[in-house]
């Protein structure tokens, strides 16, 4: 308990006072005067209007006592009455005490505070009040405190109350005690501190945690970190820092609502709860990251088989509304000392090796190198650059012919992005596709492309030549929640037909989320458009899957291509491809072929289109519109 402070006088209840009445010399002076009068009348006038004269006089006094006597009496007891009301009403716990520390008296919101009868307290010491440790010197306290002089003093303490059931409760009390004769009393006004208390706490846990998952927020996680740094540098061990991020996670809240996505993000962190022990820290940094403080750990590849546990646990479908919902997550990882001096280097290295992870194809875990750190910074560069290549037209698009397989005429072209930038040189589209797709970029840039697409098959169209092109959808692109109603707008905004549209996509991000893939792509052939499958054969297309999806060519991959025909692998898997195409009732483009023996070979097998450099590379739009203008050749 705190020392208490001197303070003015308490109110305490009404204190009775033994002192000469005040009323008795304005009673006794009437009563005089009234005596002398009467003596003068007699004298004068008799003892008739003597006497009437004091009948008077004693009935006057008798009204002035009676107003002298009992006002006062009922003053005091209106005072008592209110006093009483205002202990037993009032908010907080009052208990008053004698000098003994017995309990006299306790109003109703004492006994609701401490959830004891009043016969419970009523005769008991106060301290039964306090817990055990506090007792001792609480007696002593209230021994000192009374042997103060008569001066009453009022003090103030924060501590716990001790309830009936066991229970202890934060309470701030404030005391006075005053003197009735010989006998001291105190009384304590006891104010309940655990609303206060929990809005304190919850205040803090709110600094410190993220509200939808309860998880330590970016702040405490790093505290902890520096804490964690702080000792293994003393036990010289390796932190391994884990840095999470959710696949598609932007997609899942576009398309499904934020309700959804929290509820995405929640059972998340419950999935990687499950797979962590009690020393290790999970975080939720914001969006859909999340980060892991390993505990102690021997190697680095402990850390690894814990992202890949954690990889596991988070492809499940997560199943909402009766739909399953896929995800994944791709995680970086980074080790203190071994990678970083510091927390802040750690954490930047974990996110550079998660996004390492991403472009890796999602789904991935990747360590931090110092490759990889050059790496990010080249990417780095390539987004700035290209973002700004963008926004000042600085890209071309390149199209390269798709052409019939028997008769060898051009019946169509693929748009490829083609782009130069004065620092970095030809960047690959490989590359600089990969790094928009990370970045967010790939939106914008993939409508660029559309747009130019669209306008390109119009001005053809006008030039008499009419031809199908074919553009590449993002995984992004393609996992829009409007894409079609975006899809249409540029047809119309353009003029271009939908029919000379195709739309490309790969088979692996198809394959994802089939359901929600098979959707997208009947709403782009409502239009009018064509879907195809792309690099078909790299991913994992189930029949039963294929058959359902309402797309009209499969492209076989140019590395199937590339062994044709003397690699017995190639061939059987060329086969097997545009057999099933066939029974589909699917066209078949083969890509990437380069020579003649392998487009002899694909005519054999009765595949229908190819597109490759044995025909032509990929070339500007007008040296395209040269080769429409040539008459054509049907091939014998
Ligand atoms: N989302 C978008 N992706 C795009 C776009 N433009 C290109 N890309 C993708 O980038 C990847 C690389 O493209 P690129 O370097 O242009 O390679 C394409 C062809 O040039 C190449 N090709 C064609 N014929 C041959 C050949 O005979 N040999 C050989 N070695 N390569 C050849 O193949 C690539 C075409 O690939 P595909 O898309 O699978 O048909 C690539 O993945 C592009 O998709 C864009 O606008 N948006």
């Amino acid at each position: 308990m705190k020392p208490l402070s001197s303070q003015p006088e308490p109110a305490g209840p009404a204190v009775a006072r033994r002192k000469l009445p005040a009323w008795l010399p304005l009673a006794l002076t009437p009563l005089l005067l009234a005596v002398l009068a009467a003596v003068a009348l007699q004298r004068q006038h008799g003892v008739l209007a003597a006497s009437l004269l004091a009948t008077l006089l004693v009935l006057l006094l008798a009204v002035v006592l009676r107003q002298l006597v009992l006002l006062p009496r009922r003053r005091l007891a209106t005072q008592q009455r209110r006093e009483q009301v205002t202990f037993d009403a009032a908010p907080d716990g009052i208990v008053r005490v004698d000098q003994n520390g017995i309990i006299r008296m306790v109003n109703p919101a004492m006994l609701k505070l401490s959830g004891y009868q009043r016969d419970q307290l009523l005769g008991q010491n106060v301290s039964m009040l306090l817990p055990q440790a506090l007792r001792a010197r609480h007696t002593v306290s209230m021994a000192g405190y009374f042997a103060q002089p008569r001066t009453r003093a009022m003090g103030e303490a924060a501590l716990e109350l001790l309830c009936s059931d066991g229970s202890l409760r934060p309470v701030e009390i404030s005391l006075g005690h005053w003197q009735e004769g010989t006998q001291r009393h105190a009384i304590a006004y006891i104010h309940d501190l655990s609303e206060r208390h929990a809005f304190e706490r919850s205040l803090q846990h709110r600094a410190t945690h993220d509200d939808l998952t309860s998880l330590p927020n970016r702040r405490l996680f790093k505290a902890l970190l520096q804490q964690a740094a702080l000792r293994s540098g003393r036990q010289a061990t390796r932190l391994s820092l884990l840095f999470l991020d959710l696949d598609h996670f932007k997609t899942i809240n576009d398309n499904f609502g934020h309700a959804v996505g929290d509820t995405v993000l929640i059972e998340a962190g419950n999935r990687i709860q499950s797979v962590l022990r009690s020393g290790d820290v999970l975080a939720r940094l914001g969006g859909d990251e999340f980060a892991v403080l390993l505990g102690e750990l021997g190697s680095p590849d402990d850390a690894m088989r814990v992202a890949g546990k954690l990889l596991e646990v988070l492809k499940v479908p997560y199943t909402l509304r009766h739909q399953q919902i896929y995800s994944g997550a791709s995680i970086g990882i980074a080790f203190l000392p071994d990678d970083a001096g510091n927390v802040d280097t750690l954490l930047r290295y974990a996110d550079m090796a998660m996004y390492q992870a991403k472009q890796n194809g999602r789904g991935h875990f990747a360590c931090y190198s110092h490759e990889l750190n050059a790496r990010a910074h080249e990417d780095m560069l390539i987004h700035s650059r290209l973002k700004e290549a963008l926004a000042q037209n600085r890209l071309q698009l390149h199209y390269q012919p798709q052409v019939d397989v028997q008769s060898g005429l051009l019946i169509g072209a693929e748009a490829l992005l083609r782009w130069h930038d004065e620092q970095l040189g030809q960047v690959s589209p490989e590359r600089f596709v990969a790094v928009a797709e990370a970045t967010g970029l790939i939106l914008p840039l993939s409508d660029w492309v559309l747009e130019q697409v669209c306008q390109q098959i119009c001005r053809w169209q006008q030039a008499g030549t009419p031809l199908r092109v074919a553009v590449n959808f993002s995984a992004h692109q393609f996992n829009q929640p409007h894409l079609a109603q975006q899809v249409a707008a540029v047809l119309q905004r353009s003029g271009a037909p939908a029919a000379l549209l195709d739309i490309e996509i790969t088979e692996t991000v198809v394959m994802a989320r089939p359901d929600q893939a098979r959707n997208q792509i009947a709403a782009l052939v409502a239009l009018g458009c064509s879907v195809a499958l792309d690099d078909f054969g790299t991913g994992y297309s189930s029949l039963t899957r294929l058959k359902d999806l309402p797309v009209s060519k499969l492209k076989i991959d140019r590395s199937f291509v590339q062994g044709l025909p003397g690699d017995s692998n190639d061939c059987t898997i060329a086969q097997a491809i545009i057999g099933l195409a066939r029974s589909f009732n699917l066209k078949m483009v083969a890509e990437g072929v380069e020579n003649a023996a392998q487009l002899a070979y694909l005519r054999e097998q009765g595949c229908e289109l190819y597109q490759g450099w044995w025909y032509a590379r990929a070339m500007p739009a007008e040296a395209l519109s040269e080769l429409l203008q040539a008459p054509q050749t049907v091939q014998a």
